[in-house]
């Protein structure tokens, strides 16, 4: 069966702009993306901008075969619907007879899995430059560009702290959904594989997910309260210790990721909301916001994190 999707995104009337390849300069390498490289490139000749635009760009390599090079081109077609803040951005791609790049925004803080795994204490006494103030701004980050794919009526799959972007490592940093790779494959092939092994994110999914291949936007909350845990716990592996068949086992048990330390419990109840058994009982993505609007604004207390506050170990 094709994806609803499918006939969306065929008609996508907007055209996809492609970026002459004398506009870009790579500079850097700044990570390596799941086919490709990403690299830190400069844009010329942007709109009002005066000098050249810093952006990420993902390379296609020239030799690759035909359904990569569709896969890409998907990503871009997909990538080039949305419009949020907390959406990574797309600006264009760049074909010519040797390669293919996605020019997309530039987020120079990394990825938030890594970030908070970085921002962690490291011995007693010594404080970490995020305050739980932080946490709850980069979750409520996604939370919102979630609630946008959910008015959308976009499934995204793949809900997971690796996959976001943050704009900066800064106090001013800004977090955004950035990778729909998992999307971008069901809607292409219905099915998810990388480099040939199927890659299924078991302990970021509900059990509707991974027993009946359900998905839905409450497949998508359910991933989001992995991801809340994730931030609050600043980057442990879900369920630790634990295979992807025992986490199915202890799921369908019932059983449930425990209360990070650094989680309060209005934030606690709102993640366990987010793992009801039954899709209808999760909340929705746009009560998760106004939850998490206002435990952010009842947050007063700026003080920031120690190793104690970590120390009790969230491992069930
Ligand atoms: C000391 N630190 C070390 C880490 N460092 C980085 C590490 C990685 C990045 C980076 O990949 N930035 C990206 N900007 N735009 C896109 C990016 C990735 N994209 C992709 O499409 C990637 O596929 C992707 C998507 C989601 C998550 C990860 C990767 C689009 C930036 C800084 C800062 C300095």
């Amino acid at each position: 069966t094709i994806s609803p999707y499918y006939e969306w995104i065929q008609d996508s009337e907007e055209m996809i702009r492609n970026i002459p390849r004398s506009k870009i300069r790579l500079v850097s390498m700044i990570g390596k993306g799941a086919f490709g490289e990403v690299f830190y490139g400069l844009l010329a000749d942007v709109a009002h901008l005066r000098n050249e635009l810093p952006v990420a760009i993902k390379t296609l390599p020239s030799l690759c075969s035909e359904q990569t090079k569709s896969e890409f081109f998907f990503e871009a077609i997909i990538l080039s619907k949305f419009k949020h803040p907390n959406i990574i951005r797309f600006l264009g791609i760049s074909i010519d007879d040797r390669s293919m790049f996605l020019i997309l925004e530039l987020m120079e803080g990394g990825d938030l899995r890594t970030f908070v795994r970085d921002a962690r204490p490291r011995e007693k006494g010594e404080c970490s430059s995020l305050s739980i103030l932080d946490l709850l701004k980069l979750s409520l980050d996604i939370a919102k560009g979630c609630q946008y794919l959910e008015s959308n009526k976009f499934i995204h799959r793949d809900i997971a702290a690796r996959n976001c972007l943050l704009t900066e490592k800064g106090p001013h940093r800004v977090a955004k959904i950035g990778d729909f790779g998992m999307a971008r494959d069901i809607l292409r092939t219905n099915y998810y594989r990388k480099n040939g092994v199927a890659m299924i994110p078991v302990k970021w999914m509900p059990p509707e997910a991974f027993m009946d291949g359900v998905f839905t936007s409450k497949t998508d909350v359910w991933a989001f309260g992995v991801v809340l845990w994730e931030v609050f716990t600043m980057g442990f592996v879900p369920y630790p210790g634990k295979t992807n068949a025992e986490v199915m086992k202890y799921v369908l048990g019932h059983g449930r990721l425990n209360q990070p330390p650094l989680c309060s419990g209005e934030l606690f109840d709102l993640m366990k909301k987010c793992w009801k058994s039954k899709p209808k009982e999760r909340p929705s993505f746009v009560s998760i916001v106004e939850t998490m609007t206002k435990i952010k604004r009842e947050h007063k207390q700026e003080d920031p994190i120690m190793l104690e506050n970590l120390s009790k170990d969230p491992a069930p």
